[in-house]
């Protein structure tokens, strides 16, 4: 395969709203331009997860190079680079963004604009793409192309009267979206006689290849048998295999500028691969690297701790092993008090930690108990120091705390008018501040700033739940302010439960605190004596509720002698206590871990 004409070169990414079409259109592109038989189309193609399948989201950025007959006969290479469509995987997008020259935005067309798709579009923007709109989903009766164009407009502020009508489902105006790019998309620029400049678009681990890089070439030609360096970390390695995916991998000769495509060089770890570093020729470096590198960042932490101690020897593998492909997930051991060991781990948000756990429970068939997820805090002390607090276990004396200064978010929601009121009181509710109120045809945008704090327990699964689903959501980091932060312990029996343990507002922690001791009474089954629950701060109990004693004998139920019946139900009682924790004299199931920390608050 050789070096296309770079005037023949377009690359784009999709950006698009979860659920709006992006990857059934992205796999009709690859079916229509031949990468694909028919029978591999059953299968989604680009995300080829497994949870990714199931969830419908894209989590790692994928690219599909396509080779295209357009209707001027000529040969044209289209790179599809495939972004994550969530905002905890922000900087894999804004990578994979600028990689492109343009962008698709595909709306459907029966919603309408929703908060994802502005997040993605004005990174698009900010990337300056060329954008082309394209309404998905004109198959449907509830389609209202031109209402969506007019929104387009108002709400996005880019030029739709020529959006391209597409039905990913039944293949409708697929060609058009392909000569739509063709044509209104620019070609890369770059000078394959500069020294090589390329960008470090995402990395993986592959048990075939081993590490798998995914580059994009600005200047200069990369090769096999290339001796390169990564400018960041100062690393040189081998390349041993240059190529690309038609979407299968496929060996080529080189890669010159503006061309997207993989080396392998035997890299130890997907760790070594920084995203958005700059690859150069180690012979002849380039004399800069590409601006925009940023280091990525845990922002939500949370211990995770096997069921069984005598599992921590398989969950530390299997963390190790999920560790190996994804280099935005961070771990340490972690000891507590009431738990045992296990570890402490970092990750981008909120879904990427829920990702993590059901991978490793289904994955590695792995029991876990996780604590209460926890924002990085930012403690300023007495003696002049300042540290970085991952887990309110190790919260210092207050004596030698001067103050504590949480992350904030700015939150932007649509949602239908009707569920308009709920949204608000529930952002009031979490300490938000509204900054902005606007309506999008019937719907709302509302901007909040909230406290991060306030948004990792159980936020989105509560606006979920108050819009009947339809309210969409999203966000972005702003700044560290300072808060009346107190540290909330729960006792069980009197004892401190430290996996429990919190951070919170001193105005929220009344509330906080009743709904866990409600939850946790509600959770733990009675013993032979009485179990107080309490909420504490410091020596102050500010919530209490207790588990009234009782004898549990399961036996009893059965009269009569039936000893295998007897002998089965004995069974099952031991099985469910391998699911408990003993805590002092007192077992508490592990759905109560998870169960305290979601808060019902009609
Ligand atoms: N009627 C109709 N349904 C469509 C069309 N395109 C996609 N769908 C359906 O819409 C749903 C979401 O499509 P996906 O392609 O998975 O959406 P997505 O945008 O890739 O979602 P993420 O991967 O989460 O970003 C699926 O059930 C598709 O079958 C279309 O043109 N018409």
């Amino acid at each position: 395969m050789t070096t296309p004409p770079i005037d023949r070169i377009r690359n784009f990414s999709i950006v698009a709203h979860i659920d709006h079409g992006k990857s059934t259109l992205s796999d009709r592109l690859i079916q229509a331009t031949g990468g694909l038989s028919q029978r591999e189309m059953s299968e989604q193609v680009l995300d080829n997860m497994e949870i990714e399948q199931e969830r419908g989201i894209t989590i790692k950025a994928q690219t599909v190079r396509l080779n295209y007959t357009a209707r001027d006969g000529l040969d044209y290479v289209l790179n599809l680079m495939d972004t994550p469509g969530h905002v905890d995987f922000a900087y894999e997008v804004s990578r994979s963004l600028a990689a492109c020259e343009g962008s698709i935005l595909v709306v459907d067309a029966s919603q309408g604009v929703e908060a994802q798709t502005l997040a993605n579009v004005y990174q698009a923007i900010d990337n300056n793409h060329e954008i082309v709109p394209v309404l998905n989903k004109i198959d449907l009766p509830a389609a209202e192309p031109d209402r969506v164009k007019a929104q387009i407009e108002d709400v996005i502020g880019i030029d739709a009267s020529d959006a391209v009508l597409a039905s990913a489902k039944s293949g409708l105006g697929i060609e058009d979206v392909l000569e739509a790019v063709v044509a209104r998309l620019p070609a890369p620029k770059g000078d394959a006689n500069a020294p090589l400049k390329a960008m470090l678009v995402d990395a993986w681990y592959d048990p075939y290849l081993g590490v798998v890089v995914l580059v994009r070439v600005f200047d200069g030609v990369l090769k096999t048998g290339m001796r390169v360096k990564m400018m960041r970390n100062g690393s040189t390695h081998l390349i041993d295999r240059v190529g690309v995916f038609l979407p299968k991998n496929t060996p080529v000769d080189q890669l010159g500028p503006g061309e997207v495509g993989f080396i392998t060089a035997q890299i130890k770890e997907v760790a070594h691969a920084a995203v958005g570093d700059t690859i150069t020729d180690e012979k002849k470096p380039t004399a800069e690297p590409l601006k925009g590198f940023k280091e990525v960042q845990s922002v939500v932490f949370c211990g995770l701790f096997p069921v069984d101690a005598a599992d921590f020897e398989d969950l530390r593998a299997a963390i190790g092993k999920l560790r190996l492909n994804d280099a935005s997930f961070t771990y340490e051991m972690e000891s507590s008090a009431a738990l045992g060991f296990g570890f402490r781990c970092g990750f981008l948000g909120l879904l990427h930690l829920e990702i993590i756990q059901e991978r490793l429970s289904r994955e590695f068939n792995l029991d876990l108990i996780a604590t209460a997820p926890s924002v990085v805090y930012k403690i300023k002390q007495r003696d002049g120091t300042e540290i970085d607090l991952h887990n309110p276990a190790d919260l210092p004396d207050v004596m030698q705390i001067e103050s504590i200064a949480e992350p904030w978010i700015k939150a932007t929601i649509l949602t239908p008018d009707e569920y308009l009121g709920g949204v608000i009181k529930l952002c009031q509710d979490r300490r938000g501040i509204q900054s902005e109120l606007s309506y999008v045809g019937s719907r709302a945008m509302v901007v909040y700033e909230l406290p991060l704090n306030e948004v990792v327990f159980d936020f989105y699964d509560r606006l979920k739940s108050i819009s009947k689903g339809y309210a969409s959501f999203d966000y972005e980091l702003t700044d560290y302010r300072e808060g009346d932060l107190v540290k909330m312990s729960i006792l069980v029996n009197a004892e401190p439960v430290d996996a429990l343990s919190m951070l919170v507002h001193r105005a929220r922690a009344e509330t906080r605190g009743r709904g866990m001791v409600e939850k946790m009474k509600e959770l733990i089954p009675p013993h032979l004596f009485q179990i107080p629950i309490q909420a504490a701060i410091g020596g102050k109990i500010i919530a209490r509720e207790t588990v009234r004693a009782l004898r549990k004998d399961v036996t009893s139920k059965c009269y009569g002698g039936d000893a295998t019946r007897k002998k089965k139900l004995l069974e099952k009682q031991k099985a469910g206590k391998k699911r408990m924790r003993q805590f002092g004299k007192v077992e508490i199931p592990q759905e109560a871990f998870i169960a305290a920390l979601k808060m019902d608050e009609d």
